[in-house]
This record gives C-alpha cells, sequence and structure tokens, in this order.
C-alpha cells in the first residue's frame, strides 16, 4: 500500500504539466548559462534550470540551503526537471551544480530518514532510486560542476554523470561515506562506484567511508578533473563541447550499453530493494546511529 501512495504521488508529479507546478518559475530570463543572450530559466525554487537554447545546454542548479540535502520535494523536482530536458528536443546536454556556496550536497535528507512513518520511507526511497534512474540512464550528455563538498547522496549524483569537474578546494571531499553514519550504501550505490573507479578502490573507499580531497579524487579517479574554484563552469562547458562534438545516436547507445546492466538490476527488483530499506531503516540501532549523527551535525554550531 504504502508502495502504492509513494508511487501514485511521484507519477503525479511527473505528469503535471510543469507550469502548473506549484512552485515553478517559468519562463525567467537570465544570465547566461554560458554567456550570451537568449538564455532562459525555469525550474522551481529549489532546482533552478538555466537554459540555453542556442547551445543546447541547460544548467540545473541545486538550491536548498543551508546544505543542498536531498530532500523528497528536491528528488521530485529534479526528476522533473530533468524529464523536461530530455523531452526537449533542443537540448543535448546539462550541467548539474550547486547554487549553494560551498556545498554541493549534503546528501541524502537524514530528516526524510529518521523517526517519520514506513509510507514515508518508501515514498523517499522510491524517490531515490527514480532520481539515480533517470540520471545514470540518461540520453543527454551529464555534466557534474563540482562546486562545493559532496559527501554520500551527493557523490552519488556526481558518479551518475558522465564527467566530473571538481573545484579545487581543499574542502571539497566527495565519497560515500556511508559507514560513517553506521549506515551501508545500497548496491546499486555500490555499483555506480565500482563502475566509476574500480572494484579494490570503491571496495576500500566503501568500507572506511572516505571522503577524498581534490588531488586524491583525482587519483582514484572518482573526478575526472580538478581547476582552479572559478574555473569549475568554464570547464565543464568546454568538457561539453567535447561530448557533444560526439554524434548523440553513437553516444547515446554506447552510454546505454556500459549502463543499462548496472541499471536493469535495480529496475528487475525495484520493490525489493524498498521492502529492504524500510527494513533497514526502521531498526532501532539505525534510527539511533542517525539521531546521534544528526544531533552532533547540529550540536556542531553550539
Ligand atoms: C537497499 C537498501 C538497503 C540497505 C541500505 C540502507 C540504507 C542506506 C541509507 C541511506 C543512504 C544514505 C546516503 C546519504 O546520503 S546519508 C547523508 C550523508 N551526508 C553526510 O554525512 C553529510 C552531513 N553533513 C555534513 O557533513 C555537513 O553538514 C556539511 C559538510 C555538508 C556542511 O557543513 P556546514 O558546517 O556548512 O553545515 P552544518 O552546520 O553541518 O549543517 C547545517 C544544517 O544542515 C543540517 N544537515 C547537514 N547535512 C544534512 C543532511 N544530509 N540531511 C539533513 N540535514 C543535514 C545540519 O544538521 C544543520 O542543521 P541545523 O541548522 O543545525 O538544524
Amino acid at each position: 500500500m504504502a508502495l502504492m501512495v509513494g508511487a501514485r504521488v511521484l507519477a503525479r508529479n511527473l505528469l503535471r504539466p510543469w507550469s502548473r507546478l506549484p512552485d515553478a518559475v517559468p519562463g525567467r530570463t537570465g544570465p547566461a548559462a554560458g554567456g550570451g543572450d537568449g538564455v532562459r530559466c525555469f525550474g522551481s525554487p529549489r532546482v533552478l534550470v538555466e537554459t540555453d537554447p542556442a547551445k543546447g545546454v541547460a544548467v540545473i542548479k541545486l538550491k536548498n540551503p543551508p546544505v543542498n540535502s536531498l530532500s523528497l520535494e528536491v528528488l521530485t523536482e529534479f526528476v522533473i526537471s530533468l524529464e523536461k530536458l530530455e523531452n526537449d528536443k533542443t537540448f543535448r546536454g546539462v550541467i548539474v551544480t550547486s547554487d549553494c556556496p560551498g556545498i554541493f550536497s549534503a546528501g541524502l535528507d537524514l530528516t526524510e530518514m529518521c523517526g517519520k512513518s514506513q509510507a514515508h520511507y518508501a515514498e523517499y526511497w522510491r524517490a531515490v532510486q527514480e532520481l539515480w534512474l533517470r540520471l545514470y540512464l540518461s540520453n543527454l550528455v551529464v555534466i557534474a560542476a563540482i562546486n562545493g563538498v559532496s559527501p554520500a547522496g551527493g557523490c552519488l549524483i556526481s558518479l551518475t554523470c558522465d564527467y566530473r569537474v571538481l573545484a579545487d578546494n581543499p574542502k571539497y571531499s566527495i565519497g560515500l561515506n556511508e559507514t560513517l553514519l553506521g549506515i551501508v550504501a545500497p548496491s546499486w550505490f555500490k555499483d555506480t562506484l565500482v563502475n566509476t573507479v574500480g572494484h579494490r578502490t570503491a571496495e576500500r573507499a566503501l568500507q572506511l567511508g572516505l571522503l577524498f580531497p581534490p588531488a586524491e579524487a583525482l587519483r582514484v579517479g572518482i573526478v575526472d578533473q580538478v581547476v582552479p574554484e572559478d574555473q569549475v563552469h568554464s570547464a565543464a562547458l568546454s568538457v561539453m563541447a567535447r561530448w557533444l562534438a560526439i554524434p548523440d545516436h553513437a553516444r547515446q547507445l554506447t552510454k546505454n550499453l556500459m549502463r543499462k546492466p548496472t541499471a536493469d538490476r535495480l529496475v528487475k527488483q525495484r520493490d525489493a530493494d524498498i521492502q529492504y530499506f524500510l527494513q533497514f531503516i526502521s531498526r532501532d540501532s539505525i534510527q539511533k546511529s542517525l539521531r546521534v549523527y544528526l544531533d552532533k551535525l547540529r550540536q556542531k554550531k553550539g
């Protein structure tokens, strides 16, 4: 039942005409994603989309302060924005970045996984799965311009992209640090990392919950390029131009060839994966670990 409610909510959101989204910011013109006129913006307050139709490129900026945590709303709005871009043949590429200074994304929203109902956990996890599937199998060229720290789910978002550019700032570490929270990265998080850095590096990184600073991130291959902070966006645009020089059909079929087997593993057992997540996240010991971790984050300031 819970799963059906979750699926219904997501489906309703996906099918809702864009212009009727409660938070939509339609047709605002703004400063160019890559310079020049004709850039149009749409999206929602938490997921801004700047489009440059002449270049065929869009920029998705996550804006969920203070830390760009991936709440249910952010996940849903992100999927809707991607779907809109995928369906508009004007666009061939998208850059994913952050509008929160110094933070790409703090990952999954811990408050969505702590002290909530089973129905809520199911709805939330389905939304996490949905975003991963959409990004991982996107026909668009997807480039991450990582302009801040990027733990866990934040790292996962960038791992689904075709290429990762990281700003060279020692504070901007990246990795799947789930074990440090006392939780376990699901198998498809693990697969995404293995497909990027190889089995041994992934095993070590996952068990130790490693967060790599830029030079090390580049060395292990969790990012493809490290550039000075003020050049992240221009570097992402340069990379985009190179990827867009490849004929779409050939690149898309090749991407599918590389990624579909991994995605299919989740598609074939989505409901079982949700049930497994429900059992795991509802355990007293896991809820306690999450509460302790959240308290530590909150007490940092005091
Ligand atoms: C099939 C499945 C089977 C089994 C597997 C099951 C389960 C796996 C389940 C889950 C997988 C989860 C993956 C994740 O993404 S978990 C999230 C991991 N994220 C982190 O560890 C990052 C935590 N945050 C930080 O380290 C820092 O906040 C920071 C470095 C990102 C930023 O530091 P700042 O000093 O700038 O900001 P803070 O003062 O720390 O934070 C401000 C504010 O934001 C709150 N907050 C931070 N991170 C989160 C978050 N991820 N979710 C929710 N809220 C977050 C923090 O508590 C502060 O709140 P207050 O203002 O104090 O209220």
